[in-house]
């Protein structure tokens, strides 16, 4: 269930305010789209909005949505029209440029967007959309006049220096643009450390390496500080390269220029290895990760076959997300258990962890188990009574599950089953993410790079791009940084991983007697939206908490959830 996703949609349909929009080329309002814009404190220029009059629209102060026929919902980006006005506007230079020549089209209709949702009912609204990337006509910047940024934030990831690389390149050899500043170390790099220029020829090989040629951190981001350093320097187009904090501070930063009123368009590249980031297919070094998983899987899979009764133990990547253990363990074949953040198991008991093993190592003489590293923490703070620990960014530092379960199953079988073991921990998490990208890595990571330097030169801002559904959009910030994107495991996949182990569910076998969801239904335009919910407690108490903050209509249609208190349910009717 995307419970964000309502709270969002609630919150844009608040106040309404219009006017018109024009900002890449002669194009007007269609009959069938009324455009909506970002209300600021700032003089807006007043203009006409399409005649037709068919089409709600809704806007507040943070985003811009525009509504068509049938339940289109066009989710759009800022754009420098939206708070500095009469801003000239240029031809854009791709269309002399020789190697493009080639394409048909040159440009992308500004009226393109990408669909959220492609799997749709005949009668089903066309629901939320977002802007497709490309070339516009015309674009907002003179080649010479600009004056880029790369920045790299969080941990690493493959494809760091390939989309570093592809900014650098695309920006000279489409747009004709030699200055490009490295920003070193991180955010912090702004205020407190050097530049270094980057020339197509400083980093012609550096994808073939791991990292990134900038260098990276956690913590230290100062909006101000940052957005001073940004003036002085006279940046004007901002690429920000990370994972959900990075693009979170990227907000941060846009919100400051726009409020500054500066030419400075931010544009943000999702990364993460743990796919964490919600709206987009997949995040950039995701299918390295997972390739380089199944060298260690391989290697534990070795081990484990070669020893009586042998276990390999592999720990991944993975805090609230896990992806990588999923697909690695699904591409891989040799697992026999794989355990995730979103999966909760326990260890003794029937339907256990431990008799699971021993049935696996009666069965089959050895077995392997893959963990992502943010699997079962509630099982270790309980035994460990940690401390909560946080890094610099405010993330919350986690214990190594995979020490902890290693040691728990040789004390289990050891002491107390008196059976011999072998069994081998491999950690190969930092291996994984510090390696360079493979090809289609590569390939995407240009894709991304050239999609940001298309948006950025057009003068929109604030946004994030991305494939959707397999199409490049600009999607705006907090659509990414309002949730996290996780495995749900009453999806098919995971219960392709499940059938591909034989593992069991580890559910509380009360609690599978029943059927798990909860059906209901939101009102938003066009008609009647069914949310499917299928998470637990938790996921059901923030539901409510948005819907409360919101204001929405909410109705129960049906409640299928067994274990759901009635006090939540209650409230829920409540809330309308
Ligand atoms: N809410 C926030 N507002 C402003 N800046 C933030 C916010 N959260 C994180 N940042 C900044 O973003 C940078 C990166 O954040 P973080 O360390 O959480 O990594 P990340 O981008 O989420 O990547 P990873 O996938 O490695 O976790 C840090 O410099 C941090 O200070
Ligand atoms: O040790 P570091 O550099 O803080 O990074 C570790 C974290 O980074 C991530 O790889 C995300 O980038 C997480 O999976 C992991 O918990
Ligand atoms: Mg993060």
């Amino acid at each position: 269930m995307d419970s964000s996703s309502i709270s969002s949609t609630a919150a844009s349909f608040v106040t309404l305010k219009f006017r018109c929009f024009d900002p890449t080329s002669a194009y007007s309002a269609t009959p069938n789209h009324r455009r909506s814009f970002v209300t600021s404190s700032r003089s807006l220029t007043p203009c006409a909005t399409n005649s037709n009059g068919s089409m709600a629209t809704s806007v507040n102060s943070e985003r811009k949505i525009i509504t068509g026929e049938a339940g289109y919902v066009l989710e759009d980006v800022p754009h420098f029209s939206d708070y500095i006005s009469d801003l000239p506007t240029h031809p854009n230079p791709l269309q002399d440029n020789p190697s493009y020549s080639v394409v048909k089209q040159h440009f992308v209709d500004v009226d393109d967007s990408v669909a959220q949702n492609i799997v749709v009912h005949q009668d089903s609204p066309r629901g939320r959309h977002f802007r497709r990337v490309g070339p516009r006509e015309k674009v907002y910047f003179e080649s010479d006049d600009v004056h880029a940024c790369i920045v790299t934030c969080g941990g690493l990831c493959p494809g760091l220096n390939t989309v570093i690389r592809e900014i650098v390149c695309g920006l000279y050899y489409m747009y004709g643009v030699h200055k490009v500043l490295g920003i070193e170390g991180g955010y912090r790099g702004f205020y407190a450390r050097n530049t270094i220029p980057l020339t197509p020829k400083i980093v012609n090989g550096i994808h073939k390496r791991g990292g990134t040629i900038l260098g990276t951190s956690r913590g230290g981001h100062d909006t101000s500080k940052i957005v001073d350093s940004i003036q002085d320097r006279g940046i004007n187009q901002v690429y920000v390269l990370g994972g959900d904090g990075t693009q979170k501070g990227a907000s941060a930063i846009f919100e400051e220029i726009r409020r500054r009123g500066l030419k400075v368009a931010v544009a943000g590249i999702p990364k993460t290895i743990d796919n964490d980031i919600p709206i987009i297919d997949k995040s950039f070094g995701f299918d390295t990760a997972v390739e380089e998983a199944q060298r260690a899987i391989s290697a534990a899979h070795v081990e484990a076959e070669s020893f009586e009764n042998g276990i390999g133990v592999v720990k991944l990547m993975g805090r609230y997300s896990g992806f990588i253990a999923m697909y690695a363990t699904i591409a891989s074949r040799d697992v026999d258990c794989c355990l995730i953040p979103e999966s909760p198991f326990y260890l003794e008991g029937p339907g256990g962890l431990f008799e699971y093993i021993e049935k696996r190592l009666k069965e089959n003489g050895h077995m392997v188990i893959v963990i992502a590293e943010g699997a079962g923490q509630e099982l270790l703070s309980e035994i460990m009574h940690t401390m909560d620990q946080q890094d610099a960014s405010g993330n919350k530092l986690l214990q190594d599950v995979g020490l902890w379960i290693s040691q728990k199953i040789r004390d289990h079988f050891g002491k107390k089953r008196k059976m011999t073991i072998n069994l081998k921990y491999i950690d190969p998490t930092y291996m994984i993410r510090a390696v360079p990208s493979n090809a289609s890595d590569n390939v995407y990571c240009t894709l991304l790079a050239h999609s940001a330097i298309h948006g950025a030169m057009a003068g929109y801002t604030g946004f994030t791009v991305g494939p959707v559904n397999g199409r490049h959009a600009y999607i705006p910030f907090y659509r990414i940084t309002e949730r996290q994107n996780r495995v749900v495991i009453t999806d098919r996949m995971w219960a392709r991983l499940l059938s591909s182990t034989n593992q069991p569910s580890f559910l509380d076998p009360k609690k599978i007697s029943s059927p798990s969801y909860l059906l209901f239904e939101s009102r938003r335009q066009g008609g009647f939206v069914k949310y499917e919910m299928k998470s637990m407690q938790n996921a059901l108490k923030q539901l409510v908490e948005k819907i409360q903050e919101c204001g929405l209509y909410f109705r129960i249609i049906r409640n299928h959830y067994s274990a759901f208190p009635i006090n939540i349910a209650a409230e829920l009717t409540i809330s309308k």
